[in-house]
């Protein structure tokens, strides 16, 4: 936790929507003139595509099946720790991006599937943002999730959360439907153990859940809209939250129970918006304390 260079860390499993929530919270930073400093998880992975593959056809003849994008041993947690750690001391740091697609990978004249170099993060930043897999992850051996001021969890229900990751595994990134879905199954280990626990951490967790049949994900030909849904928003500490005013705001909404609201999925990004802002406002008023302090 840091007053002088706040740390936001948005986290969620592969296909939960945490890029998708970013641009909501790109829209907030534009219209606070907040200059944030975003860290995309996926740059933490341990290996390249390629040395990916290579490992994991070595483990799986060792008989390790469930060798995977979410465990320790394939990430830098350490890394994802020493620069929250230092961002949080200075407001300096590392960080690089993982090229998924061609498109991507064509503006860095790279390969897909590769990392850009270690760069250092713009001077000056108001905040890191950190979106991705591993947030808020505690080890034995790491805390991650010690570091950020506000941690955000995105989780839809399992079954949205396969067909959001099958859909842009598909459309997106260039995947059939069986190596989605076998990716699916060798991660569910290392997504119990590192993934759902993170969950615990969060300050807030936002869970989509479909009003529409999605009982067979790998046949749905569509990821259900956002008037199909609704979203349940959980607070670990509902402390100083102005349900009242949620309420309010945001038409059609109803609390489930004394620390949880549920609002329509088309009002999500509206949600965000009013529960966040506030937020924002409070750790660039912490801040400007610090810095005139000093
Ligand atoms: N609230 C939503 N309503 C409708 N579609 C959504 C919503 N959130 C995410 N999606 C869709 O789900 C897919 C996955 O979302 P997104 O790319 O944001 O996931 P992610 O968590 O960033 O995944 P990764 O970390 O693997 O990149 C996208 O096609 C996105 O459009
Ligand atoms: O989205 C992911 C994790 O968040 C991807 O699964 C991971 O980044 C690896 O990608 P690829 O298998 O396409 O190289």
């Amino acid at each position: 936790m840091s007053e002088r260079h706040p740390i936001i860390a948005i986290t969620g499993s592969s296909g939960a929507g945490t890029s998708t929530v970013t641009r909501t919270f790109s829209n907030i930073f534009r219209r606070e003139g907040v200059k944030a400093a975003v860290i995309e998880g996926d740059s933490f992975h341990r290996y390249n595509r390629k040395e990916m593959q290579v490992r994991a056809a070595e483990a799986e003849q060792q008989g390790n099946k469930h060798f995977s994008h979410f465990s320790a041993e394939n990430n830098l947690f350490g890394e994802i720790e020493d620069l929250f750690r230092t961002y949080g001391e200075c407001g300096r740091g590392k960080s690089r991006k993982y090229l998924h697609t061609a498109e991507e990978a064509a503006a860095y004249k790279l390969d897909p599937g590769t990392f850009t170099p270690w760069e250092e993060l713009d001077e000056n930043t108001d905040m890191l943002y950190y979106e991705g897999l591993h947030g808020a992850v505690v080890t034995p051996e790491h805390n991650i999730a010690q570091y950020p001021d506000l941690r955000v969890g995105v989780v839809p229900v399992i079954n949205l959360e396969w067909i959001q990751k099958l859909w842009r595994d598909k459309h997106q990134r260039g995947y059939s439907t069986e190596a989605v879905t076998d990716t699916i199954l060798r991660r569910m280990p290392d997504y119990v153990n590192y993934i759902v626990p993170q969950f615990a951490h969060t300050h807030v967790n936002f869970q989509r859940v479909p009003m529409v049949d999605t009982s067979n994900p790998f046949i749905a030909r569509d990821i259900p809209s956002a008037d199909e849904s609704v979203v349940v928003i959980r607070f670990a500490n509902p402390k100083g939250i102005d349900f009242q005013y949620l309420l309010t705001m945001i038409h059609d909404a109803w609390m489930s129970r004394a620390n949880t609201i549920v609002v329509p999925g088309g009002k999500m990004e509206l949600a965000m918006q009013l529960i966040f802002t506030p937020f924002v406002w409070r750790m660039l008023e912490r801040k400007k304390r610090a810095m005139d302090l000093t």
